[in-house]
């Protein structure tokens, strides 16, 4: 399973630490089996370059990070890159798309805002929706067209942007602008992930406003918080890339006649045990090299079907093999054969990692002297159902 970092941001505030843990918890439990690190941009330790670093050392060098930041700012475009540049080495990692203005996480911001409404009628409620700010002019752009969406959504009166930090207009210029257009119930909403300092400045700074307009009420919605939307958002973002890691051109079909011709089989185990049968109907001359085997293969070795030298793998094995399969359960040993075959330029199946061999077993079954093989993107039980589907539609 391919490792996954999510980069915050990081903060001084234990409560805003303790929420970017909850969340990746949260992750966590969407992924079982899936190696997830947190990772933050500055302040709250492990590093993202430390973040990945660990996830590298589980996998075999290959990691998907996923930005959990709402806006492209320079987080997003500069300090996360850099940080993987600095990490990555030889290593292929994918670098996800940040959270921006997913459906899930739009309705869930504005749940927020809802919650701090109360039974104040959305049309005739004003929000100001607070965003970080940001030197990138996009990343405001994106935030003005949040406040639309949320807008939209939960059928606001008006939602005016505005910005805690290089931007304008910053929040009290703002709730000015609400006020000279006539709002007198105002929710001040956040487009923040966790709690920190920006949380804190959103609260002093409208209570301070609130206290010189006391004929105006405002209410302050909370930040979005772990929750279920934003797990979803960066599982997705996550599976996005994980997919692509294992994406390939479409394979290639031939039929290989290996009547007489050597193939090297890797590894004695349920795999093999399912795929030596058939190169041993195909005619193939199966050596295979393993310290132990399954009683299928056994027999086939103890009645001369096939050779098996009973020891571990070694590269010379390669020497002479027209086909060869890795399958043993070690990764490093499958991909010492499958670089051993890619040098001699033999075609090669690895079992446990589809996208680093050159060859792919397809789904097959004989019938009236012809073969069906069906060959998907590397799911291979889809292609059974498919295989078995045809050959209903064939009357067998
Ligand atoms: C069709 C079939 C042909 C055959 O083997 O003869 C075949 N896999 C079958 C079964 C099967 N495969 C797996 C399970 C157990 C797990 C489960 O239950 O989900 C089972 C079921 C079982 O074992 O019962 C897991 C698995 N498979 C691959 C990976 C590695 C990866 O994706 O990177 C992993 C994860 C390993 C791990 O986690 O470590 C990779 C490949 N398997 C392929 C073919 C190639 C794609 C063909 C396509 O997409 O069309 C490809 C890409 C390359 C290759 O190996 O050639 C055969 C049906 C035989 C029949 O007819 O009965
Ligand atoms: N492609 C598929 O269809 C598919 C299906 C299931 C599992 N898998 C993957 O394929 C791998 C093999 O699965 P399995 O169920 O056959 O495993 P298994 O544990 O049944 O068999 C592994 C075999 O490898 C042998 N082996 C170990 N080290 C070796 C070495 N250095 N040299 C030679 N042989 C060695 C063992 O003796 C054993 O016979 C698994 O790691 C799994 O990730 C792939």
């Amino acid at each position: 399973m391919i490792p996954l970092v999510i980069a915050g941001h990081g903060t001084r505030d234990p409560a805003g630490v303790q929420e970017f843990l909850a969340l990746v918890d949260q992750v966590r439990a969407l992924l079982p089996g899936v190696t997830v690190e947190p990772g933050s941009v500055e302040l709250t330790p492990p590093s993202i370059e430390a973040a990945l670093e660990t996830a590298l050392a589980l996998s075999d060098g290959r990691a998907v990070v996923v930005p959990l930041m709402v806006g492209e700012g320079g987080h997003v475009l500069e300090d996360i890159p850099g940080a993987i540049g600095r990490a990555k080495g030889t290593a292929d990692v994918r670098y996800a798309r940040h959270l921006g203005a997913d459906p899930r996480l739009v309705a869930a911001l504005e749940g927020r805002i809802a919650a701090a409404r109360g039974d104040w009628a959305p049309e005739r409620t004003t929000v100001v929706l607070v965003g970080r700010g940001c030197s990138v002019t996009g990343a405001n752009a994106d935030h003005v067209r949040l406040s639309r969406l949320v807008q939209e959504h939960g059928g606001y009166e008006r939602v005016c942007p505005a910005f805690l930090q290089v931007a304008a207009p910053d929040l009290p210029r703002a709730l000015d602008e609400a006020y000279a257009m006539g709002a007198r119930r105002i929710v001040v909403g956040q487009n923040f992930l966790f709690s920190g300092r920006l949380r804190s400045w959103t609260f002093e700074r409208a209570e301070a406003w609130r206290a010189r307009h006391p004929d105006a009420e405002v209410r302050v919605a909370e930040v979005l918080g772990p929750c279920d939307e934003l797990a979803a958002v960066v599982v997705d973002r996550y599976r996005e890339e994980e997919s692509r890691l294992h994406e390939t051109s479409p394979a290639y079909l031939a039929g290989l006649l290996l009547m007489e011709r050597d193939v090297l089989v890797v590894g004695g185990g349920t795999v093999s045990a399912r795929r030596v049968p058939r190169l041993v109907e195909a005619g193939a001359r199966v050596r295979l090299v393993s310290p132990e085997a399954v009683a299928s293969l056994a027999a086939l070795a103890e009645e001369g079907t096939i050779r098996w030298q009973r020891r571990r793998f070694e590269d010379a094995d390669l020497d002479g093999a027209w086909y060869v399969l890795a399958q043993t359960d070690d990764p490093q040993v499958n991909a010492a054969v499958a670089a051993g075959a890619e040098a001699r330029h033999t075609f090669c199946v690895r079992a446990d990692d589809a996208g680093r061999g050159s060859a792919w077993t397809p789904a097959v079954a004989r019938a009236e002297g012809f073969s069906v093989a069906v060959l998907g993107t590397g799911s291979p039980h889809r292609s059974m159902k498919v295989r078995d589907a045809l050959l209903k539609v064939l009357g067998r």
